[in-house]
């Protein structure tokens, strides 16, 4: 077997075309130097709306904290266009102009599920997609006080073109919840959102598992 070349440039992005834009989106050829030193190009989506160093978006892990309830995850379910189904995700939006990532996380939170929240966490910017975009997240941790009044009876803040259906999903089952979902019906769930839930389940919920030292 041939050994791969070596690396010997650092690579590089050195010119990036529009092919085509819309409102929200476009289409870019650009141009890298790759890690052996030879020029290449690659097709890149970018969103049109992306503020000043900032991350596009933001995605909301929201627990939901309520006396004698089960903590919950608030989730929410849409239809999305471009996969032609609906989807089970955290809540999510851009960021607008001016904003952290923290006060859109709130703004987002209350407008799709009507909960009000406390920021407990932030990541860092993260990449969503790099071979198809360069779209990126900021993941904001979120605490509700579910006792609260006005947590008692949530009210979405939906735009007149927004369908956002709210499930709250109990973090002990979280990942069982979903697989039952998806059994009932079609819908296809956000990478972060099944990922968050195996992750969850590795950590937490199989406390006798034998550990098996493997070599
Ligand atoms: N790629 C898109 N195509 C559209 O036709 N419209 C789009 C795209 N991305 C965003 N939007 C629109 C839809 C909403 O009116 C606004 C804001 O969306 P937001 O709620 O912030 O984000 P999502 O919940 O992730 O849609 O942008």
């Amino acid at each position: 077997m041939s050994s791969p070349p070596k690396s010997t440039t650092i690579p590089n992005v050195v010119k990036e075309e529009v092919i085509a834009s819309g409102k929200w989106l476009k289409l870019e050829k650009t141009t890298y130097v790759d890690p052996v030193g030879n020029t290449r190009t690659w097709e890149t989506t970018k969103r049109t709306t992306r503020q000043a160093n900032a991350a596009d978006g933001v995605g909301i892990i929201a627990l939901l904290k309520r006396t004698l309830h089960k903590d919950c995850v608030v989730m929410v379910k849409q239809f999305r266009p471009p996969i032609g189904c609906c989807t089970l995700e955290f809540p999510a939006g851009l960021i607008d102009e001016g904003e952290s990532a923290e006060i859109a996380a709130l703004r987002e939170l209350k407008e799709e599920t009507g909960y009000k929240g406390e920021v407990v966490g932030v990541t860092p910017v993260t990449c969503l997609d790099p071979g198809l975009s360069n779209c990126t997240t900021q993941i904001v941790m979120v605490n509700i006080n579910g006792d609260d009044l006005e947590s008692t009876n949530p009210t979405q803040q939906l735009g007149k073109l927004e369908f956002v259906e709210v499930l709250l999903l109990p973090l002990d089952e979280f990942q069982r919840e979903i697989d039952d979902l998806m059994k009932k019906e079609r819908i296809v769930v956000d990478s972060k959102v099944y990922i968050y839930g195996m992750g969850m389940s590795q950590a937490f919920f199989k406390p006798n598992e034998l550990r098996v030292l493997k070599q």
